[in-house]
């Protein structure tokens, strides 16, 4: 509620329960808000890690960035509050955990239930475009699951406001050359690229680029070494898809709106997400 916005919280304003995991830069616990008895996730930050990774000033535009963003498949940041060491975020609780646990439960995921999570995945980073926001950072590790079996996006700790970087490129971009222009300049297609990888891991289990070294990832990247294994069976939609999104000229890829009458998604997508 507004009131919740303004109110300073303290740690004295919760209960905390069980550790949840170890999120980047700290731990997150489970934790219960004493007046409204509302089940949150408290991720607890040290001043000293974020001040030696310089990343004060990203953790600052991430919470300005989750202030204005709310969607059903992105995690709240309620809000935070500091003391002498440390950082805390108050965080909407997913009540089922960590994707990337499921996905090494199961191995790998069933057409209707991967489908399912790329539709509300794509739903989701529409929204976020729709806002300047782009997250560059979609993989498993970063989704978590609701009570109802819903993904929740979480921690936007790389993304950015695309337009705050046109702002800082404003007019000199003429003059740079390709190179320097391609470096800098990354748009929401990126999130495009990271789905496509996302639908083929959640499908076979594996990335589509993995390699024992970085050096040889890397070049199949760049390569786009797509190449779809004979176990599991895959339905032809679905490998269909996924060379849409994964295509190395980012003006080509499959537009998120797109993706969602693709057929493979339209047969296979719960609805509800
Ligand atoms: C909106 O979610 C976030 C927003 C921001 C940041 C963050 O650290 N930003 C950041 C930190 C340092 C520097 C720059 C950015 C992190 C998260 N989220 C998380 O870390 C997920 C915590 S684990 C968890 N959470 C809920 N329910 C569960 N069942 C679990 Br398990």
């Amino acid at each position: 509620t507004a009131e919740e916005k303004q109110k300073r919280w303290t740690l004295n304003d919760f209960d905390i329960g069980k550790p949840l995991g170890r999120g980047k830069f700290g731990h997150v616990y489970l934790a219960r808000e004493k007046k409204s008895n509302h089940i949150v996730a408290l991720k607890v930050l040290f001043k000293s890690q974020l001040k030696q990774s310089q990343v004060e000033h990203q953790l600052r535009r991430e919470v300005e960035i989750q202030s204005h963003l709310r969607h059903p498949n992105i995690l709240r940041l309620y809000g935070y509050f500091y003391d002498q060491t440390r950082v805390y975020l108050i965080l909407e609780y997913a009540a089922r955990g960590e994707l990337y646990k499921e996905l090494q439960k199961c191995k790998y995921f069933s057409e209707k239930r991967a489908a399912t999570y790329i539709s509300s995945l794509a739903r989701a980073l529409i929204y976020c475009h729709g806002k300047h926001v782009i997250h560059r950072d979609i993989k498993p590790e970063n989704l978590l699951i609701g009570a109802q079996g819903e993904l929740k996006i979480a921690d936007f700790g790389w993304s950015v406001h695309t337009f705050n970087r046109r702002r800082t490129m404003c007019g000199t971009l003429d003059y740079l050359p390709p190179e320097m222009v391609e470096s800098v300049e990354h748009d929401a297609s990126v999130d495009i690229w990271s789905l496509g990888v996302l639908c083929y891991e959640f499908l076979y289990g594996v990335p589509p680029f993995e390699a024992k070294e970085h050096s040889d990832t890397y070049r199949r990247i760049v390569k786009v070494d797509l190449k779809f294994p004979m176990k599991p069976i895959v339905s032809s939609s679905a490998k269909d898809l996924i060379s849409q999104m994964l295509v190395k000229d980012t003006s080509q890829r499959l537009p998120l709106h797109k993706l969602l009458e693709h057929p493979w998604i339209v047969q296979n997508a719960d609805p509800s997400g």
